[in-house]
């Protein structure tokens, strides 16, 4: 069997049982599944209005970055910025890398060749388009999306920009390298392969790479199953992240997937168990989002605009309004 990627733990002994189905979700046992069973007038009671998708848990959770806050409302300048920037900005694929070493500025323009890079690496024999000139490189702030396969890492970059720019299916697996796009030349949001059942081994080491490596790297955003809650490959992640103090936020994304009805307690056990049994509990205080990618709902409603501030001022690109 071949060996998958989690970080770099080779986890093929745990995975001795393959995926049943390659266009479901993650078969893997999630550690908790919800609650059960609401009486009525419980579930009656917490129903939500379809405008507190998410801005409810935001609040909560991650008061700080919340667009809903009333009482430190972020800074109004950068609010604007932010919505500016990602409504206005020209967005573009910078680059798609399968190996570390063919980034942008860990090596010279001359000695760059994207093509042949791709067959060094004996990948997908896929074609990377654009091939970026490394003459035209301008250090950025990076921000990396991690997380499982199909948990809806490209998703999340198409909702945060509002253009289908990054590849989504409904099959697990899809995005093969780290896929680079540009934000009006202020911030690159990087796709990532996902990990656990679709994800390979080298994917594990060029992500982890990535991670220990890229200078330009500002903050990691693991992205999480708000719907099937924390499985044992987010925890091997979790545990990796936590270990190497790297910086990074959860993001529960797929939130609309849970009845309203059940929404606010369901998330507060994720929450709840997350911080009991993981890693995550040696953290003084993990930031959480809560976000969906569905289409029905407007990006305040679905927790995107509090995600876009969070990137801005994570990145450090709103300095000059806060200085
Ligand atoms: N209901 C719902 N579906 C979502 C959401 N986000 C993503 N999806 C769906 O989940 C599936 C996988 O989304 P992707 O964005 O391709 O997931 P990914 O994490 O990039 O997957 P890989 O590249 O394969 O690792 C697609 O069918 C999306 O439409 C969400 O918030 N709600
Ligand atoms: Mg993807």
């Amino acid at each position: 069997m071949k060996e998958k990627y989690v970080g770099n733990v080779n986890i093929s002994r745990i995975l001795s049982q393959p995926a049943k189905s390659s266009s479901k979700q993650s078969t893997t046992k999630p550690l908790y599944k919800g609650p059960t069973k609401q009486s009525k007038s419980a579930s009656k009671k917490s129903i939500a209005s379809p405008k507190s998708l998410t801005n409810d848990l935001n609040l909560k959770y991650n008061p700080k970055h919340s667009l809903s806050q009333k009482i430190i409302k972020p800074d109004q300048r950068v609010q604007s910025y932010t919505a500016n920037l990602f409504s206005n900005a020209r967005f573009k694929l910078d680059w798609s890398i399968y190996e570390f070493k063919n980034l942008p500025h860990n090596r010279q323009a001359e000695e760059f060749d994207a093509e042949q890079d791709v067959e060094e690496a004996s990948k997908p024999q896929k074609k990377i388009t654009p091939i970026y000139d490394p003459r035209d490189y301008k250090d950025l702030p990076e921000v990396l999306f991690l997380g499982r396969c199909n948990v809806g890492k490209s998703s999340l970059i198409n909702s945060l920009i509002d253009k289908p720019l990054a590849r989504v299916k409904r099959f697990a697996g899809l995005t093969p390298c780290l896929n680079t796009y540009n934000i009006g030349n202020v911030v690159r949001l990087v796709d990532s392969p996902g990990y656990g059942v679709k994800g390979k081994q080298w994917q594990g080491e060029l992500t982890m790479q990535y991670i220990r490596e890229r200078q330009q790297l500002r903050k990691i955003y693991l992205i999480l199953n708000a719907h099937l809650g924390i499985n044992e490959f987010d925890e091997m992640i979790l545990s990796q992240l936590v270990e190497s103090k790297i910086s990074f936020d959860l993001v529960f994304n797929k939130v609309d997937k849970i009845s309203p009805a059940q929404r606010r307690t369901h998330c507060d056990q994720i929450v709840e168990q997350l911080l009991k049994t993981s890693q995550i509990s040696k953290l003084m205080r993990p930031t959480l989002h809560f976000v969906s990618c569905n289409d029905d709902n407007t990006r305040t409603l679905s927790g995107i605009s509090d995600l876009q501030l969070n990137i801005v001022l994570s990145s450090g690109i709103s300095g000059r309004f806060t200085r």
